[in-house]
């Protein structure tokens, strides 16, 4: 049994290094662990405060949906976890995300070695124009490693994608349909075998039966990965996911526990509101 401080060791070497690690996975065997953990984490643009004091611990292994109305804060909290949130010059962090018992932000850690362990997948799918094989190497190349035929076609098999394009690697991924598309991003985000896999409203543009699979994918990548989803609609965090933080106006919290609580008995009158539909 790991010890704490062992964790965090392990944590701290991972982040500020950018060695690709192929070694067995042992995830599987410790399913009720936190992954990601934020404590009375505040996050600012400019004067304006996006984030209030979010308390929050994410277990790996399962699929935590964020939702909530527009505005809440729901991508801001996605970005503070892997840092995408560096890239907005009026952005302020306070507080801890932690992943793995390691803060995020610390002065050591690295944001491509943190990227490369917590991928992410936008809401338009955002291939590179280039082929299906780039797009999948490309996650491997930026950490200046070369990714070989089994890489591409096990994580092409990942996301559900292999059938589909096994006979045109070199086509280009901009030719493929939308499903197909967002199914070849999240191919890029595993690619660097990540732990965990952000998700920002990946379905939100795609017709009913490409949503569909993206959807039943989720619950396979849960498998190997632990996924955080920003959803709007609520009949797909309630389908999909394990746990269910509810984020109100204001950047605060209101609410977190599992899907089923969340959906059928809320403790707070106002997430009951919100998904029953009387505002948001
Ligand atoms: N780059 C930015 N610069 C300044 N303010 C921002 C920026 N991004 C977001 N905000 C503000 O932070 C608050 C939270 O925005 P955020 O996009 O995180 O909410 P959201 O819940 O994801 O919204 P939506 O559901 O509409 O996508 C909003 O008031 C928004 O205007």
């Amino acid at each position: 049994m790991p010890t704490q401080e062992t964790e965090t060791q392990q944590a701290d070497d991972q982040l500020i290094t950018t060695d690709i690690q192929h070694a067995e996975s042992t995830r599987r065997e410790q399913p009720d662990q936190t992954v990601l953990e934020a404590r009375d984490l505040d996050v600012f643009y400019g004067e304006d405060q996006a984030l209030r004091s979010v308390d929050i611990e994410i277990p790996e292994h399962k699929v935590t949906a964020i939702i909530g109305p527009s505005g809440c804060g729901k991508s801001t909290f996605l970005r503070c976890i892997n840092r995408m949130n560096d890239m907005i010059d009026v952005c302020r962090v306070q507080g801890e995300l932690t992943f793995r018992s390691k803060n995020v932000y610390d002065e050591d850690v690295d944001p491509v070695a943190l990227r490369r362990k917590i991928g992410q997948v936008f809401q338009k799918p955002n291939p590179f124009p280039k082929s299906i094989r780039d797009n999948v190497t490309y996650g491997l190349e930026v950490q200046g490693k070369s990714a070989t035929d089994d890489d591409v076609e096990r994580a092409l098999r990942g996301a559900a994608l292999w059938d589909e394009v096994k006979d045109q690697l070199d086509s280009s991924g901009l030719d493929l349909s939308g499903g197909q598309q967002q199914r070849l991003c999240i191919a890029r985000a595993i690619a660097p075998d990540p732990e965990v896999i952000l998700m920002d409203e990946p379905t939100s543009g795609l017709d009913p039966v490409a949503a569909s699979k993206i959807e039943d994918l989720i619950d396979e990548l849960v498998e190997d990965y632990t996924v955080v989803i920003v959803t709007h609609n609520m009949q797909q965090a309630a389908r999909i996911s394990d746990k269910t933080a509810v984020f109100l106006t204001g950047g605060n919290l209101v609410e977190f526990d599992d899907t089923a609580s969340v959906f059928e008995d809320p403790e707070d009158d106002r997430v009951e509101d919100y998904i029953t539909g009387k505002f948001g």
